[in-house]
């Protein structure tokens, strides 16, 4: 069977590199065009020397990656992908990206968090989030996906769950969530640079990250009324990882058996999300280089506490957007994405 051509519009960041890493490694797919935009007609090992062996492609200008592919992932800054975007669909062909610019269904929302307005306001109505282990009926059906933020996917499965089955209260639920430095992507900022990064952990826009919204939006999808949320996301010295350390209230009568058993019934048959024994802790290794979701629940007087980790560059980003793209085709969901991370 002749595979699909898939094409990257970014393929210069970081998570345009991870795509190309994963999608390498798919039997299905074949990576048929890799955009850029500051290194056009250059090969990808001149960008990335680690990517050299079997697959040393020359970048194109990102508008030639459409014609070229029949489904698209785009890799871009907030703001940016929406017009390649609309072009894809023009094309008929399929996109998953993986910015912001699909992810929140309310303009003034949108427009308030990010300052851009929408262009095309049909499309973004029939975008759907790709939170998998949630909307796969519609995934499989979509034309365009809006890859989820990669601290929104740490916040987001464990509380769906627990909020729809009214097991926890929806008021005064807390993350604060631990990111790696590829987090920020590949450009230099005095943040992430090594001297003072390392040996650091750095909390940043406390009270008012972009991912607020995004992460209020599936808390209150799955409530079915409206949940808020206090967040707080910090710079951490490792490559990649997110350990997200959520706090909330039990709702009256409720035990942490009764919250572990929802959660495992609800993730038994998702092969990306390990609801852990109680008594364990997911640590960021339980998940590295996986596109796993690794969770576990302990509890503190009336509270519930859950550490739940992902690593950024795959379940976060590169990961989740290929889970995506085999529900869109068809393929099995697991198909070129690991389940086992690596021990260290
Ligand atoms: N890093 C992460 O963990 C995650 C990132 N994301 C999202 O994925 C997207 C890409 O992130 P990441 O790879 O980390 O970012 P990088 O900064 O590493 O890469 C940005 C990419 O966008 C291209 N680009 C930058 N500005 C423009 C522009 N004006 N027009 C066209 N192309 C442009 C760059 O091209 P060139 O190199 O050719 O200049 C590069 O390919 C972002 O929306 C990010 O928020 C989502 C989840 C997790
Ligand atoms: C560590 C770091 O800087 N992380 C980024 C979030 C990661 C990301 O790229 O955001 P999306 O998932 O929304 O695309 C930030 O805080 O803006």
């Amino acid at each position: 069977m002749s595979k699909v051509k898939v094409g990257i519009i970014g393929a210069t960041g970081y998570v345009g590199v991870e795509l190309i890493r994963l999608l390498n490694a798919h039997p299905q797919v074949e990576l048929s065009a890799i955009g850029s935009n500051s290194f056009v007609d250059k090969s990808i090992t001149e960008v990335y020397p680690s990517v050299g062996i079997g697959n040393d492609m020359k970048c194109m200008k990102n508008e030639d990656v459409i014609k070229n592919s029949d489904l698209i992932f785009t890799a871009l800054p907030h703001g940016v992908s929406e017009e390649f975007v609309l072009q894809a669909v023009k094309e008929g062909k399929k996109v998953v990206d993986l910015g912001a610019d699909f992810r929140l269904k309310d303009e003034a929302t949108f427009k308030e968090w990010y300052n851009v307005s929408f262009i095309d306001k049909k499309l973004h109505e029939e975008a759907v989030y790709g939170l998998c282990e949630h909307y796969k009926d519609e995934i499989k059906n979509a034309k365009v996906i809006a890859n989820p933020g990669c601290y929104v996917t740490s916040i987001s499965l464990p509380l769906m769950p627990l909020l729809k089955e009214k097991l926890i209260k929806k008021e005064g639920i807390v993350a604060d969530s631990k990111s790696g430095v590829t987090g920020a992507g590949r450009g230099l900022t005095l943040l992430s640079h090594y001297p003072e990064i390392n040996e650091n952990m750095v909390p940043y826009k406390i009270g008012n990250h972009r991912h607020t919204p995004e992460i209020e939006q599936n808390l209150t999808d799955a409530a079915g009324e409206p949940v808020e949320i206090i967040f707080t996301p910090i710079l951490a010295p490792m490559n990649r990882g997110i350990l997200s350390t959520i706090y909330c209230d039990k709702a009256e009568g409720v035990t942490i058996e009764k919250i572990q058993n929802e959660l495992d019934e609800f993730y038994k048959d998702k092969p990306f999300v390990d609801v852990l024994p109680l008594g364990q802790v997911a640590t960021v290794k339980h998940v590295r280089l996986s596109n796993k979701c690794a969770i576990s629940v302990h509890e503190n007087k009336s509270k519930i506490i859950i550490c739940s980790t992902i690593d950024n560059m795959v379940k976060g980003s590169a990961g989740q957007a290929i889970q995506n793209m085999n529900l869109m085709l068809g393929f099995d969901e697991c198909e070129g994405l690991s389940t086992m991370a690596t021990a260290f």
